[in-house]
């Protein structure tokens, strides 16, 4: 009840094109109602005796029924178009709504979400409500006010036989159950296996260059001829049924006619029916049963598009997790001193990644993570952005809460270089000026410059305008994370992160990329995550983390001094 009244609210804003909509659709069965009663009146006429009036009135009822026709043309228009325009709008509403609300969930959303049930959300879930605005109701409507209006007039032109032609009813009520709760669920099996051959599809594209290291293609193609197989087959099965389903329902319906014929030829030859009438019931029975056999269709469609509707709702109702609190102000004017203090974090109740955080750096330092794997840096760096709140503590940056600031100033101060580099499918030049839209082309190329790509991506054919592929493949995992430096360097923010910033480079480059981020040492505070000690030697501040705590803290040189995890881990460096 309370998803109906939110259905109907959200229809709201459109109420005038869907009333013009279903007092079209009114009209225009209203209309199917009348149409036979001219045909018959017509037969009446020739029946009784023809006189020179005859000619005149089939006249008046040929252009009655020519104006009819010609109001059909406009109110069908009006119906089909204005309940689709309807519709159609707020499913385009909703659209937006339902991804800028996704967009805007924590990443602990995203961690055990699909993005093919996220994508399916945005498109096929919203347009359920294009099936019931623009389908269902009005179907709904011309249905009830077909079989309330075919009723009363065949029992008022002859209640006898009405009520003979109706008992076809609960058998075509029964075929059309049956229908709806046997028969349509075999064809949503087919759309459960359609479904399953396009995620396999896209799972196989986009790991083609594993299949093919790993010479599994014919495997593959047995998979796919498997999911392609079980499509047709469900299909095909879905399909007899049906067509063994219609020619039943359609022998109900004709029993109809039988009834008419038969009795109804009884009762004229008895003088108790006129030929006129027999017309009627015949053409009025036409339209009398399909509206009867779709009932069930409709209910079960109805409770599709309610599923549907539902999913939709309970993402717009799904409050956000990380959000302005409702007093954040701007972070502005940031000088990039950045504070744990006690920070504690968990992605899973109970299961603890990092615990008693305590550090501080002054703005332009740099603070380097180090520590196994799995250990929890990435995580910390997290929190710094607010992807993720802490369980425990607090983040300071320049003695301010990061809670209490808005998320978008918070963000707008930091740039990351996040360990997985994803550019979008676009151009080298779009994808560093990703960072920021107001850069023109000379400060994209000073980025790249400063990130030691630039010279890289002049020998390419296009320059800045080659193409970088779908999530960058047609680069390689050295220039992708040089694009991301350049990309990080473009932001101009006080803080930048370094998640395993030269990781895929050579060493070389990574000298060069050193450079580069020692030229923005001093001027911009530097979270960086290594591996390689030897790229983070000249930070100000190295905690080493084990076991998500800080178990060492200090510069290169003073934590070499010191027996433990560090000294432990230049050592194994050193002697490779
Ligand atoms: N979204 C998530 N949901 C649940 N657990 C997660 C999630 N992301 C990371 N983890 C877990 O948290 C722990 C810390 O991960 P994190 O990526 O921070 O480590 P890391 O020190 O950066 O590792 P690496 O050096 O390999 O990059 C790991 O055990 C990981 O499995």
């Amino acid at each position: 009840m309370k998803l109906l009244w939110k259905l109907g609210k959200e229809a709201i804003k459109y109420r005038t094109l869907y009333i013009i909509a279903i007092f079209s659709t009114f009209a225009l069965t209203l209309i199917n109602l009348t149409a036979p009663k001219i045909l018959s009146s017509m037969t009446a006429l020739l029946e009784d005796n023809v006189n020179e009036n005859t000619l005149k009135d089939i006249g008046t009822l040929t252009v009655i029924l020519f104006v009819l026709y010609l109001l059909k043309i406009l109110f069908r228009f009006l119906s089909n178009y204005l309940a689709h325009k309807a519709a159609w709008n707020l499913v385009e509403e909703l659209r937006i709504r339902v991804y800028n609300r996704i967009q805007g969930f924590s990443m602990g959303f995203f961690s055990d979400k699909q993005t093919g049930d996220l994508m399916s959300r945005v498109v096929n879930d919203t347009a359920t409500f294009e099936l019931l605005y623009a389908h269902i109701i009005p179907e709904m409507i011309t249905n009830v006010v077909t079989v309330v209006g075919v009723v009363i007039i065949l029992l008022t032109i002859n209640a006898k036989l009405a009520l003979l032609t109706f008992i076809p009813i609960p058998f075509i009520l029964f075929s059309g159950w049956i229908f709806a709760t046997k028969v349509r669920p075999k064809f949503r099996v087919s759309q459960m296996a359609i479904a399953e051959l396009n995620a396999k599809l896209q799972d196989n594209f986009s790991g083609v260059h594993e299949i093919q290291a790993f010479c599994q293609e014919s495997y593959e193609s047995e998979q796919v001829l498997k999911k392609a197989g079980v499509f047709t087959k469900s299909m095909l099965y879905a399909l007899k049924l049906s067509a063994i389903f219609h020619p039943a329902v359609e022998f109900l319906s004709s029993i109809g006619t039988i009834i008419v014929v038969g009795f109804g030829g009884f009762l004229a030859f008895h003088g108790e029916l006129s030929i006129s009438d027999i017309v009627a019931f015949l053409l009025y029975l036409t339209l009398f049963y399909a509206p009867i056999s779709g009932l069930a269709r409709l209910l079960e469609e109805m409770q599709q598009a309610y599923a549907g509707a539902e999913r939709v709702m309970m993402i717009l109702d799904t409050p956000r997790d990380i959000k302005n609190a409702p007093n954040a102000k701007e972070l502005t004017h940031v000088q990039g001193s950045i504070t744990f203090d006690s920070v504690a974090f968990e992605y899973e109740k109970d299961v603890p990644i990092v615990k008693d955080i305590d550090f501080s750096c002054e703005p332009g330092q740099m603070i380097a993570l180090v520590g196994p794997t799995g250990v929890g840096k990435t995580t910390l760096t997290q929190l710094i952005s607010r992807f993720y709140d802490p369980t425990n503590g607090k983040i300071l940056i320049d003695g301010i809460d990061i809670k209490e600031v808005t998320l978008e100033s918070l963000r707008s101060n930091i740039a990351p270089v996040l360990q997985d580099t994803f550019l979008f499918n676009g151009t080298i030049g779009e994808n560093i000026g990703y960072a920021n839209s107001a850069a023109d082309l000379d400060e994209i190329v000073a980025a790249a410059k400063a990130a030691r790509i630039h010279d890289n991506i002049m020998e390419m054919p296009a320059g800045y305008h080659t193409k970088v592929g779908e999530r960058g493949m047609r680069l390689s995992g050295g220039q992708k994370q040089r694009i991301a430096i350049a990309r990080a360097i473009l932001r101009k923010a006080p803080i930048i992160i370094l998640d395993e910033a030269t990781a895929s480079v050579d060493v070389e480059t990574e000298k060069e990329i050193q450079k580069a981020i020692s030229d923005l040492a001093g001027s911009r505070t530097i979270v960086a995550i290594a591996h390689r000690l030897s790229t983070i030697k000249n930070a100000d501040l190295i905690l080493v983390l084990e076991n998500g705590k800080v178990v060492q803290k200090g510069t290169h040189l003073e934590l070499l001094e010191q027996e433990g995890l560090y000294k432990r881990l230049n050592l194994a460096q050193n002697n490779k």
